[in-house]
């Protein structure tokens, strides 16, 4: 039991997907695990631990924002020795080339976030990085899986309503989309040595207005939550 967390050792598998939100870790658990079994429920947070074609995998939902997220990936990782973190999330589409229902891939993650400077100190600009294998692992689920997605750099931001960004200059550097926990996520998993990475889908265009509905936004997080739990069979 941790802080948060109020699970037993041996209740939460090595792999685990991590949605912001505790109704999408509910949605995972009821459609795609069996034997989901509920392990947290402090905050609402939920958390489950049930197999995808016979593999153990966990589903625990970090909260929104970079705050939240490090908190549950740190009690994961540190008190339940966990060896891989998925995030499953949404995602504001940036780049022209994106559009909302895409799957988009976090190769790496900048950040307006004071992290990096609170880690590092000034001067150091840290680039947080999906581990590779598990990225190149997700990247052929998509294929064998018929799904296309793309992958790149995306921004983890701290303000969901941030109208003071230079955005179109992120743009213009390729940044494909904006978040708010995956620079958080790949900085604790260098830290402590594991493996991370960031799946997200385009749920709306911050410069086109595009949205999407709840049917399309089903779909599409089908799509990613398959990506997701095809990487942990082999993680
Ligand atoms: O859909 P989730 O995983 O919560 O992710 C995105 O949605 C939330 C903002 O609405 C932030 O947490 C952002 O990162
Ligand atoms: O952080 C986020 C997530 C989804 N859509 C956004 O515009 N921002």
């Amino acid at each position: 039991m941790s802080t948060h967390i109020n699970a037993q050792d041996g209740d939460i598998a090595s792999t685990v997907l991590m949605p912001g939100d505790p109704l999408r870790a509910k949605y995972i658990a009821e459609n795609f695990l069996e034997n989901a079994v509920c392990y947290n429920t402090v905050r609402n947070a939920y958390g489950y631990t049930g197999l995808y074609q016979g593999k153990r995998v966990s589903i625990q939902a970090s909260g929104m924002g970079i705050p939240s997220i490090s908190i549950y990936a740190t009690e994961l990782i540190t008190e339940f020795h966990v060896k891989n973190l998925i995030r499953v999330g949404t995602c504001g589409g940036m780049s022209p080339q994106i559009h909302v229902r895409d799957v988009v891939i976090a190769q790496s993650a900048s950040t307006d976030s004071s992290i990096i400077n609170n880690t590092f100190g000034s001067g150091i600009y840290y680039a947080p990085t999906a581990d590779f294998t598990m990225l190149m692992k997700a990247y052929q689920a998509a294929q064998k899986l018929n799904i296309t997605v793309k992958v790149g750099n995306i921004l983890s931001e701290d303000r969901f309503y941030n109208d003071e960004m230079d955005r179109q200059k992120l743009i213009d550097y390729g940044v494909l989309g904006t978040e708010m926990e995956s620079a958080a996520l790949y900085l604790l998993a260098a830290k402590y040595q594991v493996k991370a990475l960031g799946i997200l889908t385009i749920s709306n265009h911050l410069v086109t207005g595009e949205e999407t509905t709840a049917k399309e936004r089903e779909r599409s997080f089908n799509d990613m939550i398959k990506i997701a739990l095809d990487t942990a069979q082999t993680a």
